[in-house]
Order: structure tokens, then sequence, then C-alpha cells
């Protein structure tokens, strides 16, 4: 099934859009977790306490680049599976395109196996094709990012008072040759939401909003069309449980916080 299909129907499923992101920070994981793996027993209790509300999960390669790292991220894809969650690997990769051959290979099921990655776009559609090709998985293009310096070339005006976030979203839905390219623009930047919304008709992937403060109203007015589209949260959801006291109240928490956001972007679908 291509991407876009698995992921409306898994929206249907779970009546959720709520992308959990999974970026287990060290300095940050539970004192009472004693495993081999923490980030692997982390994300499990996270998507135990989760899947029920989850569209998709969506863990960020940053927190998994060491050996141990990458076990965790294998045994996390693999358990999000067995619950039915895709899983959307936050990886902005952006190479060359016999690395970028390489990179995609995390897309395998002999590799990690992810449904869809994030790529970063700055060096062209080469970069891009190992992606683009396949039908089956999904590519999400970072288009309006959500970090303060996201200003700063992505608005830059490419003539006729277009930014070169919207030409770059024109330009990526020109190339969606197979219906799995979606586009990264995050909830902190609900104007250009909205103009992207207007210029472009492919899913997006919208983060930004709980612990960036993004705006969840404009990322489901905006992010989703025809249904289809993702409003990520990592931290607002997976360390909400941070002050409890014991390990399952920890993880009621996390369950709550996926909920409530789940119910909060639902009242705007
Ligand atoms: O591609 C992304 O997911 C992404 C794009 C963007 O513009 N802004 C953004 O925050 N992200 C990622 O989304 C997650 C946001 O995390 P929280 O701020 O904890 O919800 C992180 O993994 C970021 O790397």
């Amino acid at each position: 099934m291509v991407f876009f299909e698995a992921l409306d129907a898994r929206i249907e499923a779970a009546d959720s859009v709520v992308s959990v992101g999974l970026d287990p920070d060290p300095a940050r994981l539970p004192s009472f977790l004693d495993a081999e793996l923490p980030r692997w027993a982390f994300n499990r209790r996270v998507i135990d306490a989760t899947h029920e509300h989850a569209a998709c999960y969506k863990p960020n390669a940053a927190f998994y680049e060491d050996p141990d790292g990458w076990r965790a991220l294998a045994e996390t894809i693999a358990y999000a599976h067995g619950k039915d969650v895709p899983v959307l690997l936050d990886a902005k990769r952006g190479d060359i395109g016999n690395t970028a051959r390489q990179y995609a290979s995390a897309l395998n099921p002999d590799g990690l196996d992810a449904d869809a990655i994030t790529v970063n776009p700055y060096m062209g559609r080469d970069t891009l094709e190992p992606y683009l090709s396949r039908p089956e998985k999904g590519v999400f293009v970072l288009c309006r990012t959500s970090n303060s310096g996201g200003a700063d070339f992505q608005k830059l005006d490419v003539g006729n008072d277009k930014p070169l976030y919207q030409y770059v979203a024109e330009r990526c839905a020109a190339w969606d040759e197979h219906d799995n390219v979606g586009l990264v623009v995050g909830a902190t930047a609900p104007e250009e939401l909205e103009r992207l919304r207007d210029a472009v008709d492919r899913p997006f992937l919208v983060p930004g909003v709980g612990a960036q403060g993004g705006d969840a109203e404009a990322a489901v007015e905006y992010g989703l069309a025809g249904g289809v589209g993702l409003v990520n949260s990592s931290r607002g959801i997976i360390f909400a449980g941070e002050g409890a006291d014991d390990e399952s109240a920890y993880f009621r928490a996390v369950g709550d916080a996926a909920r409530k956001l789940k119910r909060r972007l639902n009242e705007f679908r």
C-alpha cells in the first residue's frame, strides 16, 4: 500500500492526527529505568501508553546516533509496527545521490524498516530521488521549519513576492510522481502554513506544538489536506510524567498528554 493510504487508514483507526515524537534525551530519562537499553525501555513504555492515540511515531535520529542507540531505534520501530502504528524516521537527510541511496536504506525491511523519512531539499532533486522513487514509503521535505532561524533563508524572496519555502513546496509537489511526498511546515509559523496550504495540495507534517508553543488550531486548519496530515509533539508528550512519584504515574501522564493533544486537535478537524 502506498504510504499516505496506510497513514490515512491509521488516522481513521486511531481517530487521531497526533505524531508522537520519540526523542529520548538521555539527560531526561526517568531514573527508575534500570535497563540495558534505557532508550528502548523508555520508548516501549511510551508506546504502550500512547499507541491508541498515535497516528504515527516520529523518532528523531539525533537521539540514537551511537551503537546502543541504533539498537534502541530498531527495537522501537519494530515494536511500533507491532502496534500497527507507522514510523516516520526524522533524519533530515540530504546528500549526493550515491550517499543518499545508502541513507535511504533506513527504509528497507532489512534496514531500520521505517515507513517514511524527513529530508532536506537544499541539495536538489537528485538527492531526493532515492526516497521519491519508492511509492510505498513517505518522504517529508523540510519546507518552512519551526525554529527561529527558519526565516533566515526560507523566507527569502525568490521573485514575484514568492518566498523560498513556497518555491520549495511547489517544486517538491511537482516532483511527486508517486503521491508519496509531504511537506514539513512548523506550527510556529501559522501565516506561512496558511499560505502553503493555498499553494500546494500535499500532506503536511506540522511540528512545533507543545514544547515550542506553536498554534494547534492553525496546525489542524491548514495542516490537514483531505484529512491526511500529522501534528507532532515530542517533549510535550514523552516527558509529561516528569515529577510523577512512580513509574505507573509517569506513563499514565504520558498517555494522558497524548490523549489530550488528540482531543484538542480533533476539536478543529
Ligand atoms: O522535521 C521535524 O520533525 C521538525 C521540523 C521542524 O521544523 N521543527 C521541528 O521541531 N522538527 C522536529 O520535531 C520535534 C519537535 O520536538 P518538540 O519540540 O519536543 O515537540 C523534534 O524532533 C524536531 O527536530
